[in-house]
């Protein structure tokens, strides 16, 4: 005998374009995202008996993301998740989750002969702010906000010594290295009782985005690192001293790593320690390192 033990559905890659047009200035402001919405709830017999009159269509489910989009600001990402997670659970009975997942893709605005330009904008790299809202009917809204794929190298200010050594390994230390990696960092706030309380809080989910991408850019840059794990600590210990509202931060940090290259073989050419100026970076393998920082009295899982 088998039985259904989780099921969720919905409609996922619904992209969506929005511009706002200020009829005063000119200025247009666009965004840009990939939604994906799941539901759950009693939707059992969809599965075990053929019985589709408990489906919400997914073909439903993308004319609602169009609608709200055009109905609610789509800005910031968390608030409108919120509201359209919230539409699934109020509007039918038998949803009683909806997990609304939300790419926001980088379009910045671009700078002409030093001055923004009111409709132009340039996608500078592929970082994305990301955002996962889970409306759960009876229990709350929880939200966890994120930065994807923000990629940045140090060429010094970077160690790596006095880790463990035995008959496996074969890695020098070293005082002074290249450091790269692309970040991914999330921050899960505090549940959330309603979708006011979400609205109360628009600015600060603008506000730790802006704050968690600056502390990961300053801590990066001027930390004399230690190790990954070392300095990714220290932006996740920064980023809740900022924002009480916040109550986990964690990191995955590749180590995407450049090997010095001996070129001793062509006329004693020193390439080296001190004289390395040629490196090869390497797509694979790479280091992987993660952590979640917590206040403290909430242990980490380790
Ligand atoms: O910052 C680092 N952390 C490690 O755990 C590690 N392991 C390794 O080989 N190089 C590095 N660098």
């Amino acid at each position: 005998m088998s039985a259904l033990a989780a099921a969720r559905y919905g409609k996922d890659n619904v992209r969506v374009y929005k511009v706002h047009r200020d009829e005063k200035t000119g200025i247009q402001t666009v965004v840009e995202m990939t939604v994906c919405v799941l539901l759950e709830g009693d939707i059992e017999t969809s599965y075990t008996r053929a019985d589709n009159s408990v489906v919400v269509a997914t073909d439903s489910i993308k004319n609602t993301i169009y609608i709200t989009a055009k109905q609610q600001p789509v800005t910031t990402p968390e608030v409108f998740g919120a509201i359209l997670g919230n539409h699934f659970v109020e509007k039918y009975n038998h949803i009683h989750a909806a997990h609304v997942s939300i790419v926001t893709h980088r379009w910045v605005r671009m700078n002409i002969d030093g001055k923004p330009h009111p409709h132009s904008f340039v996608k500078d790299s592929p970082e994305t702010r990301n955002t996962q809202v889970d409306v759960i009917e009876g229990k709350g809204i929880d939200i966890n906000s994120s930065i994807n794929g923000l990629t940045v190298l140090k060429s010094t200010g970077s160690q790596f010594w006095g880790f463990l050594r035995d008959e496996f390994t074969t890695l020098k230390e070293t005082w002074d290295r290249i450091l790269s990696t692309d970040v991914t960092a999330n921050w899960q706030w505090r549940r959330f009782g309603s979708v006011s309380e979400v609205r109360a809080n628009v600015a600060g989910f603008d506000k730790a985005w802006q704050s968690a991408r600056d502390i990961t850019l300053k801590t990066f840059a001027e930390d004399n690192s230690a190790s990954v794990q070392a300095t990714m600590y220290k932006m996740g210990e920064l980023i809740l001293a900022g924002a009480p509202l916040i109550d986990t931060v964690e990191y995955a940090l590749p180590n995407n790593h450049y090997f010095e290259i001996d070129l001793s073989w062509h006329k004693g050419t020193k390439n080296t320690g001190k004289d390395a100026e040629v490196y090869a970076p390497q797509s694979n393998p790479n280091g992987l390192i993660k952590c979640t920082v917590g206040r403290s009295g909430q242990k980490a899982k380790l």
